[in-house]
């Protein structure tokens, strides 16, 4: 179990082998509620949580979205408001988010924003979701032109990680979750970072123990940062956002369908690092056991072959990145292995030259 302290607004993260068949029971007495999923996600396990909430006297609807990025649409979104108007929705009712991390962001948009706002249940079942997108209450969804632009902060009352629902992760999926890892490692936590490189195997055969201790530990660190900066206003969540920049760039102008995010953030960290190297702010060696390590795990640290961008495009949509300020990028940088610093003043010169090492 993680505590998420808020004041308010706080919250636990529980983490366990089964624990979704346990939902119903935890959040007491029935009332309403719209459980949102995927297509590939409900029939694995909403469905299930759909009939469970009804046996204990829910009234209760599934809405089932599209699989993919694409979910995260305004046009996804009007369509669980119709779901929300058909059920006769007050601000009682709870919109249960079942699937990765495009659900829970699609669902917690439309449970931040309808009646100004209804109570919000997250039920990861992606490692990307366990791990990163389930807590903090970062919710959107994504324009053509820019990802996650618009959105709010919306606090889920609880989240429920069944570590039992990653068994049926295609390999693509976990190692795009093990990208939001290694950047924990990277941001926060060296003896994490180590920890991984040493662990690699045994992680990446799945074993439960090592896997609980993953999540356990991304969550501690998430929650640790959003307790200091729920809002992004001092700039401290900022560091969560590392590769970011880069990545998202990537996602919008792939139209959100090459790479998948946990892709497009390995190659962004791998470009912030190169840039920080070519900065003086880091040696070539941590660029090295980044790239190793992200390796290790799948992962790509330069865009495929077949993609290619044109650099000023890439600028262009960088500086559509929530963090830019008056049109001025603002990147997180890596100064060691366990620390990163925001940047505001980086060259755009500086930033073309690293863009053009994918050719
Ligand atoms: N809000 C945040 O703080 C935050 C943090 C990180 C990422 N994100 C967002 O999360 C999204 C990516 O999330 P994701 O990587 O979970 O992708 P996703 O939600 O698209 O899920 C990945 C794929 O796996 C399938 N799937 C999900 N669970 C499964 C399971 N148990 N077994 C088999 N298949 C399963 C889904 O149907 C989908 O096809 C991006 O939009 C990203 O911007 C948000
Ligand atoms: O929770 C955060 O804060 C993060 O930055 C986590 C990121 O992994 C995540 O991808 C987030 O959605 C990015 O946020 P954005 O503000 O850059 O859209
Ligand atoms: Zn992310």
């Amino acid at each position: 179990m993680v505590p998420v302290n808020l004041g308010p607004r706080s919250y636990q993260v529980r983490i366990g082998a089964g624990l979704s068949k346990q939902v119903a029971i935890e959040l007491g007495n029935p009332g309403s509620a719209l459980v949102v999923s995927d297509t590939n996600v409900a029939p694995l396990a909403a469905e299930n949580l759909t009939q469970q909430l009804a046996e204990a006297g829910w009234n209760v609807r599934l809405a089932v979205q599209p699989a993919g990025e694409t979910a995260k649409s305004l046009r996804e979104i009007e369509k669980l408001y119709d779901q929300l108007i058909a059920m006769q929705a007050d601000r009682s009712t709870h919109v249960i988010a079942v699937g990765g991390g495009v659900v829970g962001d699609a669902a917690g948009f439309a449970a931040a924003t309808y009646a100004r706002g209804l109570p919000f249940i997250q039920v990861p079942t992606t490692l990307l979701a366990a791990v990163d997108s389930s807590v903090g209450g970062k919710v959107g969804v994504n324009l053509p032109a820019a990802k996650n632009i618009v959105g709010a902060f919306h606090q889920p009352k609880a989240v429920f990680i069944d570590t039992d629902l990653l068994a049926t992760l295609p390999p693509r999926e976990f190692a795009a979750g093990m990208a939001e890892v290694v950047k924990y490692g990277m941001i926060l936590d060296e003896s994490f970072f180590d920890w991984l490189e040493a662990e690699q195997p045994k992680i990446q055969s799945h074993d439960p123990t090592f896997l609980a201790r993953i999540i356990q530990r991304s969550c501690e660190l998430k929650a640790q940062v959003v307790e200091a900066d729920e809002f992004e206003t001092t700039g401290l969540r900022a560091v969560l956002n590392f590769g970011h920049t880069f990545g998202h760039a990537y996602e919008a102008l792939a139209k959100y369908g090459t790479l998948l995010h946990g892709e497009a953030v390995s190659i962004g960290m791998i470009d912030a690092a190169t840039l920080a190297c070519q900065l003086g702010r880091i040696p070539e060696e941590v660029v090295s056991r980044l790239t190793k390590l992200l390796q290790s795990f799948q992962l790509p640290v330069s865009l495929p072959s077949g993609m290619k961008l044109d650099p000023q495009q890439i600028i262009a949509t960088m500086r559509l990145d929530k963090k830019s300020v008056g049109g001025k990028l603002r990147l997180i940088l890596p100064t060691r292995i366990g620390h990163v610093e925001s940047v505001r003043d980086v060259s755009e010169e500086l930033v073309l030259k690293t863009v053009a090492r994918h050719g």
